[in-house]
């Protein structure tokens, strides 16, 4: 018979069946971590693995917080500002949810024992780095976890580093080793076997596989984690739950009339991620490509909201443009030669090197302060998507400096200047996704398909 765990009936027989990752903005505070448990129990037929990141900006905090450390003197370190401001969160989300301080206090004094240890030696490494910022996900999800039991949904936390996340030891950036899958199936699933309660697992975290250290998957980890735990099971679903609707046509921060994209395969959330959207984390589509597990994009201020399902396959035929994106802040190397052949390796070097060994062989400008949009949608349509996008540029007077369009099968590429990046955002997307009236191109095109 069925054991029930708060809403969520647990029988013998159930298997973990979706992913359910909380991104730093679901979970900023006690009220937030109300309601994502409330959301969890809003789908009492699913049996959830739950990813957490850090609360709110805790991670940034954190950083923050080391840099200081580094020149403030160990008497100081009580002082730090940052330190402060997440002592006093998480004391404050612990309170507010009426859980014992204990549920934290190990880790806020062995988190201020840290920045001591940084202050003394005066000096933060990347290895030392990423250790500090863990702090985030193992105090968030510990209280979450807590919370959960208190009311009632038998829920059970785990440290990534300790269930078989094992990653390169590119402490900053660690990627995910191969090891990780077998290893994380076989603990989170024997748990689950033995006692059911829902695990409740940190984000963004691993451990070097020769290190034994804690390692970080670079900044949105977290995503990357829950896709990993979704191949790992092969679970049904995996859903990533933030503060937008979805996937969005551009960042809303840059142009807010920005709307939802409701459908985008693997290979287009790869490249818009990779190409600088900051919604999802640029290996985290991997895992999910190679499982074929769908993943959701939800908000869960507005659960209601349908969000952006990511699938191998859709209907392309009436897809034109998917979405808009800008990496600022490149430096593109102009390279002008007829002695390149067999010069390969050059650019694996630092940039200035890089440059001095160019100008070796070709004339060569270094032009910073530029920014890449990527035009994200159906290559199948480039010369339209060109045309229209070379267009409106012109109108907007905006020189491209260079246009690409790679391997890639649903990316085209231009470079402009920096300054004008935002106000080419602005005019691409009212042009692609506002304007009712379809140009003569567009309607030609479209009857052909
Ligand atoms: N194309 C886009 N679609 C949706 N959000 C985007 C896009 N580009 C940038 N963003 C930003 O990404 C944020 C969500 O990603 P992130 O901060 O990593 O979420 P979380 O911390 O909840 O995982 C949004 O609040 C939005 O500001
Ligand atoms: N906390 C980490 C990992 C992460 O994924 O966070 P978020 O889900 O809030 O983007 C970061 O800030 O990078």
């Amino acid at each position: 018979a069925a054991e029930t765990l708060g809403g969520i009936g647990v029988g013998g027989g159930d298997q973990l069946s979706v992913v359910m990752k909380f991104g730093g903005s679901s979970v900023s505070s006690a009220a937030r971590m109300r309601e994502v448990a409330g959301l969890i129990l809003a789908f009492p037929e699913e049996r959830p693995v739950v990813v957490l990141s850090a609360m709110g900006k805790t991670t940034n905090l954190l950083l923050l917080a080391g840099e200081k450390a580094v020149g403030c003197g160990v008497i100081r370190v009580s002082e730090i500002e940052e330190w402060n401001l997440i002592k006093d969160l998480h004391i404050k989300t612990v309170e507010e949810l009426a859980l014992p301080r204990s549920v934290i206090h190990t880790m806020l004094d062995e988190l201020e024992q840290l920045l001591k240890g940084i202050a003394m030696m005066k000096e933060l490494t990347l290895r030392t780095t990423d250790y500090l910022v863990s702090f985030g996900e193992c105090m968030s999800t510990r209280i979450f976890a807590a919370y959960l039991n208190k009311i009632g949904v038998k829920a059970r936390q785990y440290d990534a580093f300790d269930i078989g996340f094992i990653t390169t030891d590119d402490f900053g950036n660690a990627d995910i080793l191969e090891a990780t899958y077998p290893a994380v199936a076989k603990r989170l699933h024997g748990d689950w076997i033995r006692d059911p309660a829902i695990p409740i697992v940190t984000g963004f975290l691993g451990k070097g596989w020769k290190s034994g250290a804690v390692t970080t998957l670079g900044r949105g980890g977290s995503d990357l984690t829950a896709t990993t735990i979704g191949k790992a099971l092969g679970l049904r679903e995996i859903q990533v739950w933030k503060d937008v609707d979805g996937v969005l046509t551009c960042d809303p921060n840059i142009y807010p009339n920005a709307t939802t994209v409701p459908y985008l395969t693997f290979e287009e959330a790869a490249e818009l991620a990779y190409f600088g959207a900051q919604v999802l984390h640029p290996q985290s589509m991997r895992p999910a490509r190679e499982g074929d597990i769908p993943v959701r994009v939800k908000n869960s201020y507005n659960p209601k909201a349908p969000g952006t399902l990511i699938t191998k396959q859709r209907e392309m035929d009436k897809v034109v443009l998917t979405s808009i994106v800008l990496k600022s802040n490149v430096t593109m190397l102009d390279i002008v030669s007829t002695r390149m052949l067999g010069q390969f390796g050059f650019l694996a070097k630092e940039l200035d090197h890089v440059v001095e060994e160019l100008e070796k062989i070709a004339v060569v400008h270094l032009l910073q302060q530029r920014a890449i949009i990527s035009l994200i949608g159906n290559v199948r349509r480039s010369s339209l998507i060109l045309e229209k996008a070379f267009q409106v540029l012109r109108k907007s007077g905006v020189n491209v400096q260079m246009i690409s369009q790679g391997a890639s099968k649903v990316n085209m590429s231009l470079i402009v200047h920096d300054s004008e990046a935002k106000q080419c955002i602005k005019a691409l997307h009212q042009a692609f996704f506002e304007d009712d009236v379809l140009t003569e191109v567009e309607e030609e095109a479209l009857h052909m398909s």
